[in-house]
């Protein structure tokens, strides 16, 4: 694949949900997620004479039919769009090569792409969109081989942090593998290997999931948060609450091998309820913890997704009480969906640079 440098090539990475440990990934912690069919984003590369990015026609607007549709749309969906995303990603890589001694030929591209995954939830939609480009770049200049599925993480978020995007590791390792990870992003190690210790696991040990978001989460969330002021500080409590928080996803990790669900159940609640503590309600934001309380009050396990804005949730009972809180979502008016998990895409020269654990 990706040798035949004129043909148009295609990719798509999928949204994906933190479902134990974060955000102690963003602090040398450890973390499950895994990768959500749900929605996705796909970047198309075509071989061009010129380099150019297509503003996406709805998510880069610069044509507006009034003035206040421009402010309107600029309230619900911020000034940015998905080409600085492209941009970041093809300098990063650019960079990357130059810096590895990885020579690439001189044809140009145009990229454009797509995306169905809900703004602003914390499932991570910028990052899908930074990833699929990334795998059309390896294609088109043919260096899959090259570039170490373990570093790829690293690139994409280096791409976003370029932006002034404050992120961590691992929705770009769960959007890269694909599947369900475990990972370890412990700083010894890291220093050492320049990554973490990222570990599939078979998507089989996960129970049914199922996902809470809000079409338009915009009451949630607005207030600053000091809690990484406050780590980088060495504030006591964060630190030792971060540290409670990773493990959580090592304990998750052995609950999921021994299939033990009602441990799971109590971790997925405690990792929310941790990072309540940390982060506080302001912080969090009103709707964000009704979406937690919602599946709580039937008795349901929840978390967030990610950093807020989409609810991942356990029902131990089963279906009936999944059904109970399908009801109390409509009511709520929120989103209920079945989690997809979507398993690796990784194909064998991918997984021919990828070292022993
Ligand atoms: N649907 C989208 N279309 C275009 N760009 C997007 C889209 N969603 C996110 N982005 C880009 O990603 C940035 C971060 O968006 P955010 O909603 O915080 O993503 P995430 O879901 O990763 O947290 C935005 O400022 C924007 O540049
Ligand atoms: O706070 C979290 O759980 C995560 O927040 C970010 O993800 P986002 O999709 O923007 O909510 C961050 O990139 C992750 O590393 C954190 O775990
Ligand atoms: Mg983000």
């Amino acid at each position: 694949m990706g040798s035949d440098s004129s043909a148009a090539i295609e990719h798509r990475a999928y949204a994906r949900v933190g479902l134990l440990g974060n955000p102690s990934d963003v602090y040398h912690g450890r973390a499950i997620s895994f990768s959500l069919g749900n929605f996705w984003a796909s970047v198309r590369l075509e071989p061009s004479k010129d380099l150019v990015i297509v503003p996406h026609p709805t998510n880069d607007l610069v044509q507006f039919e009034s003035l206040p549709h421009l402010v309107n749309r600029l309230e619900s969906d911020g000034y940015y769009g998905g080409v600085r995303l492209l941009m970041a990603i093809c300098k990063i890589f650019c960079k990357y090569c130059k810096d590895n001694s990885i020579t690439l030929h001189e044809g140009n591209f145009k990229l454009s792409y797509d995306t169905n995954i809900p703004r602003q939830t914390g499932l991570s939609g910028s990052s899908a969109i930074v990833c699929a480009a990334l795998s059309c770049l390896l294609d088109f200049y043919d260096v899959r081989h090259l570039i170490k599925v373990e570093i790829r993480p690293n690139l994409i978020l280096n791409a976003e942090k370029e932006l002034g995007i404050v992120a961590g590791l691992q929705d770009r390792v769960a959007q890269v593998y694909g599947g369900l990870v475990y990972m370890d992003f412990d700083k010894k190690h890291m220093e050492e290997l320049g990554h973490g210790k990222y570990e599939p696991m078979d998507i089989g040990l996960l129970p049914h999931l199922y996902l809470i978001y809000a079409e338009n989460p915009s009451d949630s969330g607005k207030v600053h948060s000091t809690v990484r002021e406050r780590w980088l500080s060495g504030d006591k409590f964060i630190r030792s609450t971060i540290e409670e928080v990773a493990n959580i996803a090592l304990e998750g990790r052995e609950a999921l091998i021994k299939r033990d669900y009602a441990k799971f159940a109590s971790l997925m609640n405690r990792n929310f309820d941790l990072r309540r503590k940390m982060f506080g309600d302001d912080v969090l934001g009103a709707l964000n913890i009704e979406m937690v309380e919602v599946a709580r009050r039937v008795g349901a396990a929840s978390k967030f997704t990610g950093s807020g804005g989409a609810v991942v949730v356990f029902c131990p009972e089963g279906d009936s009480q999944a059904k109970e809180v399908e009801d109390a979502c409509k009511n709520g008016g929120f989103v209920f969906q079945p989690v997809q998990v979507m398993s690796s895409r990784l194909n064998e020269i991918d997984l021919e640079t990828v070292s022993p654990i």
